[in-house]
């Protein structure tokens, strides 16, 4: 398989602190590949940098064959989960999924109702968000970031909040993504979610990538 994401010198300062070093390296197409290290280490700067959310320093970020920054803004397939997502808290979540659907792209209703169902809120898609556990808006959030079955995901700590079910049932789904083809960057602090799930799986220890 080839890289579907291929980053060539990149760096990322701010101000005076480097956060990553020159970094060159892939990411094979169909993998899920683990980004681990410590709290501050660079795992959301790097996410944020193939999202085309942060411009690097130096360097160039390819996604698909689409150079980010240039090419396109944003990479053209990819769903993600980067920090807290701001649903609207007056609003179903349904209707949160819809709106944000109805922005990108075309999804029918039974497709959100399938992806609701499929993260475990299919009985509470009429509900407030407003009114959602911690853990429901996280499974919100992985509804917003696999409903249109993007070729890539960027989950930064995805699981964070989940009960043990949830979790399982979100190792499944991301297995299951994994299986469909697409390409998965992993972040998160839990080494169990990495050891199940991650193909390939790279530390960030002071702005150096290793491969572990
Ligand atoms: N927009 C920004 N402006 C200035 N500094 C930033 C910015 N974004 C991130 N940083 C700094 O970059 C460093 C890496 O942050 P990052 O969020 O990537 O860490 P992380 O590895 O994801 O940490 P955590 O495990 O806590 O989520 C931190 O020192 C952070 O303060």
């Amino acid at each position: 398989m080839s890289d579907y994401i291929q980053l060539t010198n990149i760096s990322k300062t701010f101000g005076k602190q480097t956060v990553l070093q020159p970094l060159t390296m892939g990411f094979e197409e169909g993998m899920i590949h683990g980004i681990i290290g410590r709290n501050g280490s660079g795992k959301t700067v790097l996410m944020k940098m193939i999202l085309g959310i942060l411009q690097p320093t130096t360097g160039t970020v390819i996604v698909g064959d689409k150079r980010i920054g240039k090419d396109v803004d944003f990479p053209e397939s990819a769903g993600a989960i980067i920090e807290t997502i701001e649903f609207i808290p007056y609003m179903s979540a349904y209707q949160n999924l819809a709106d944000i659907a109805a922005m990108r792209g075309n999804l029918s209703k039974t497709q959100i109702k399938e992806v609701l169902e499929m993260v475990g809120l299919g009985n509470v898609g009429g509900k407030h968000v407003s009114k959602f556990s911690m853990g429901m808006r996280q499974r919100l959030a992985i509804a917003q970031a696999v409903m249109e079955s993007p070729k890539l995901l960027i989950l930064d700590e995805p699981m964070n909040g989940m009960d043990e079910k949830g979790v399982e049932e979100m190792r499944q789904l991301i297995l299951a993504r994994k299986a469909a083809g697409t390409t998965i960057i992993l972040s998160s602090h839990n080494i169990e979610d990495i050891r199940i799930l991650c193909d390939q799986v790279y530390r960030i220890d002071a702005g150096v990538v290793m491969r572990k």
